[in-house]
C-alpha cells in the first residue's frame, strides 16, 4: 500500500509530465497546421479562380458545385479569362480567351493531345476510338473517316435517312397531340439520332423510333456509362472503387457489358450482310463497312475490339451531340414565342416558294384531321434537301444561337506533354490538363457583348461565326446541321410546344450537355 502510495504520485507526476509534453507537441502541430493553412489562404487572397486548401486543392468547392459545374466556371471565367483549379492528383487550367484556345487546338497542337489522364478515364467507354486516341492510332481513323465524310454519296443517303426519321418523329408527335399526351422530347430525339447514326454510319436498322417506342436498354446504359466516366475527372478514388468493384464503378461495369452486347451485335449484323451481298455489287459503303474492309488486312491491326471502339465513338458523336442540341433548341423556341413565330413564317414562305419551284400543289389540311395533316408533313419534307435547307437562314441562326448558349461539348479537355506558357502568359505544367470551355465562352460579355446571356438568333446576322479550329476539327458538322435543320424545319412548321408545368430543365454532368430530367412537353398542331 505504502509502495503503491509512494509509486502512484510519482506515476501521476510522470503521466502529467508526459501528457504535458504530448499536449505541447499537439499544440505545436496544431499551431503549425493552422499557420500553414492560414498562410496558404493568405497567399491566395489575390488569386482569381477558386481558392485552394493545402493537399485538397479546390476539391471541396469543386465537389460542392459538381452538378452546376459549368455555371460555377462561368462565374470565375467572367472575372478572368483563364483560371487554374488544383485537385489532389490533377491541375486543370480552364481557358476562354480565343487566342489561348487557338494556340492549344491549332498553333501548338502537338503539345496538347488527349493525353494519358483523359485516355484512362474514358478508355472503358471509348477504347482507342477517334475521340480517345492520339498519334498514329488517331491519324489512321481520322483519315478513313474524313474520306467517308467527304463522300457525296454519304451526304445524299444521309439526307434521305434524316428526312425519313424526321417524318417518323412528326407522326409520333401528331399521334400524341391528338390526346394532349406528354412526351419526353429529348428521349425521342435520342432515339431518332441513334437510329440515324446506325443506319448512315453502320448500315443497320435498329428501329428504336418505331411507334411503340421499344425499351432502349442500350441508350440507358450508354448514358449511365457517360455520366460515370465524367465523374472520374473529379473522383480521386475511382481506381480503388474499380478495383473493389463497388459503387459507381460496379454500375459502370454492368453498363459496359450491355453496351458491348449491343455494339458487337451491330458489328456481327453488318459483317453478315457484307458476306451475303459479297460480289453482288449491292454493298453500301458506310463508315463501319469501310473499317471492316480495312480490318481484313492483317497489317491494319484492326480487331473486333477496334471496330467496337469505332462504333461507340460515332454513337457519341452522332447521337448525343445532335439530340442534345435540338433538345435545347426546342426548349429555347418554347420559351421564346417571338422566335417560334419568326421561324414559322420563314418556314411557311419557304414551303410556298419550294412548292412553286417544284410545281407541287400543296394539300390543304385541317389540323383536326390526322390524315391530311400527316400528308402535308410528308409533302413538306419532300421539299427539304441539302441545298434548299441552305435558304433557311433564321433557322440556321437559331441553331447557332442554341450552340452558343448550350454547346453540345461544354468542355473539351486536353493533356499537356511539356511545360509551356500560353499566349496570355499562363504557365501550364506537363501532366496537367488544359480545358477550353465552350459553355463559358458563349456566355462571356467580353466576347459577345452585354446581352451575352440572352437568346437572340438575330445576332448571327451581324456578329459571328463559329470558329472550329485545329486538326481535330469536327468531321460531322455538315451532317449534324443537315439533320438538325431537316428535323427542326418539320417540327417548327407543324407544331407548337409547351413545357409540362413544373418540369425542371437543367443539364446533367456528362461529356455531352444533355438535360438531366429530359424535356417533358406537349405538342399542338399548327394551323395552316
Ligand atoms: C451539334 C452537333 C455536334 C457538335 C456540337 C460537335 C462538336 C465537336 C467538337 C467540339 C469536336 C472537337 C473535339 C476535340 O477537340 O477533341 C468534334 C469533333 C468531331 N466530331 Fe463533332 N460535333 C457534332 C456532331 C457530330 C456528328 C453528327 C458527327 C458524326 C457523325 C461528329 C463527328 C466528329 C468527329 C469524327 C470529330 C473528330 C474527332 C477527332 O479528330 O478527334 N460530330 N465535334
Amino acid at each position: 500500500m505504502d509502495i503503491k502510495l509512494h509509486i502512484q504520485p510519482s506515476h501521476i507526476h510522470n503521466m502529467e509530465g508526459q501528457s504535458t509534453s504530448t499536449s505541447s507537441i499537439g499544440s505545436a502541430v496544431a499551431f503549425i497546421l493552422v499557420s500553414w493553412i492560414l498562410i496558404h489562404r493568405w497567399n491566395q487572397r489575390a488569386k482569381k479562380g477558386p481558392k485552394t486548401w493545402p493537399v485538397l486543392g479546390a476539391a471541396i468547392e469543386h465537389l460542392m458545385n459538381y452538378d452546376r459545374m459549368h455555371d460555377w466556371l462561368v462565374k470565375y471565367l467572367s472575372e478572368t479569362k483563364t483560371i487554374t483549379v488544383t485537385m489532389p492528383f490533377m491541375r486543370y487550367t480552364y481557358i476562354t480567351d480565343p487566342v489561348n484556345v487557338e494556340y492549344v487546338l491549332k498553333t501548338n497542337f502537338t503539345n496538347y493531345p488527349k493525353g494519358d489522364a483523359y485516355h484512362s478515364y474514358m478508355e472503358v467507354l471509348l477504347g482507342d476510338g477517334i475521340f480517345n486516341s492520339d498519334g498514329e492510332m488517331w491519324r489512321r481513323q481520322r483519315k478513313t473517316a474524313s474520306f467517308e465524310f467527304a463522300s457525296k454519296n454519304l451526304r445524299d443517303f444521309s439526307a434521305v435517312v434524316f428526312r425519313e426519321y424526321a417524318v417518323k418523329l412528326a407522326s409520333i408527335l401528331c399521334q400524341a397531340s391528338e390526346k394532349n399526351q406528354e412526351l419526353d422530347m429529348q428521349e425521342l430525339f435520342m432515339r431518332m439520332t441513334l437510329d440515324s447514326i446506325c443506319k448512315v454510319g453502320f448500315g443497320v436498322e435498329i428501329g428504336t423510333l418505331s411507334p411503340r417506342l421499344p425499351d432502349n436498354r442500350f441508350a440507358k446504359a450508354f448514358d449511365m456509362a457517360n455520366i460515370i466516366v465524367t465523374l472520374r475527372f473529379i473522383d480521386p478514388f475511382w481506381r480503388i472503387k474499380r478495383f473493389l468493384h463497388i459503387g459507381s464503378e460496379a454500375l459502370l461495369k454492368q453498363s459496359i457489358n450491355l453496351i458491348d452486347e449491343f455494339t458487337y451485335g451491330v458489328i456481327r449484323k453488318r459483317k453478315g450482310e457484307i458476306e451475303r451481298t459479297h460480289g453482288s455489287g449491292k454493298m453500301k459503303h458506310d463508315l463501319l463497312s469501310r473499317f471492316i474492309e480495312l480490318s481484313k488486312d492483317p497489317e491494319s491491326n484492326l480487331t473486333d475490339k477496334s471496330l467496337r471502339d469505332i462504333v461507340l465513338n460515332f454513337v457519341i458523336a452522332g447521337r448525343d451531340t445532335t439530340a442534345a442540341t435540338i433538345s435545347w433548341f426546342t426548349y429555347m423556341v418554347m420559351t421564346h414565342p417571338r422566335v417560334a413565330d419568326k421561324l414559322f413564317s420563314e418556314l411557311k414562305s419557304f414551303e410556298e416558294e419550294r412548292a412553286r419551284e417544284e410545281q407541287v400543289t400543296l394539300v390543304p389540311y385541317n389540323p383536326d384531321d390526322t390524315e391530311s395533316f400527316n400528308e402535308r408533313i410528308t409533302q413538306f419534307a419532300e421539299l427539304l434537301n441539302y441545298d434548299s435547307l441552305g435558304r433557311l437562314s433564321y433557322l440556321h441562326a437559331s441553331i447557332s444561337e442554341t450552340l452558343r448558349l448550350y454547346p453540345a461539348v461544354p468542355q473539351d479537355p486536353k493533356g499537356i506533354l511539356k511545360d509551356d506558357v500560353l499566349p496570355d502568359g499562363t504557365q501550364v505544367k506537363a501532366g496537367g490538363m488544359v480545358t477550353y470551355v465552350p459553355y463559358s465562352m458563349g456566355r462571356m460579355a467580353y466576347l459577345w457583348g452585354p446581352d451575352a446571356s440572352a437568346f437572340k438568333p438575330e445576332r448571327w446576322f451581324h456578329d459571328g461565326n463559329f470558329q472550329n479550329a485545329g486538326p481535330r476539327i469536327c468531321l460531322g458538322k455538315d451532317s449534324a446541321f443537315l439533320q438538325m435543320k431537316m428535323t427542326l424545319a418539320v417540327l417548327c412548321r407543324f407544331f407548337e410546344f409547351s413545357l409540362v408545368p413544373g418540369h425542371p430543365v437543367t443539364y446533367r454532368m456528362m461529356a455531352i450537355l444533355s438535360m438531366a430530367h429530359g424535356l417533358k412537353l406537349t405538342a399542338t398542331r399548327r394551323r395552316l
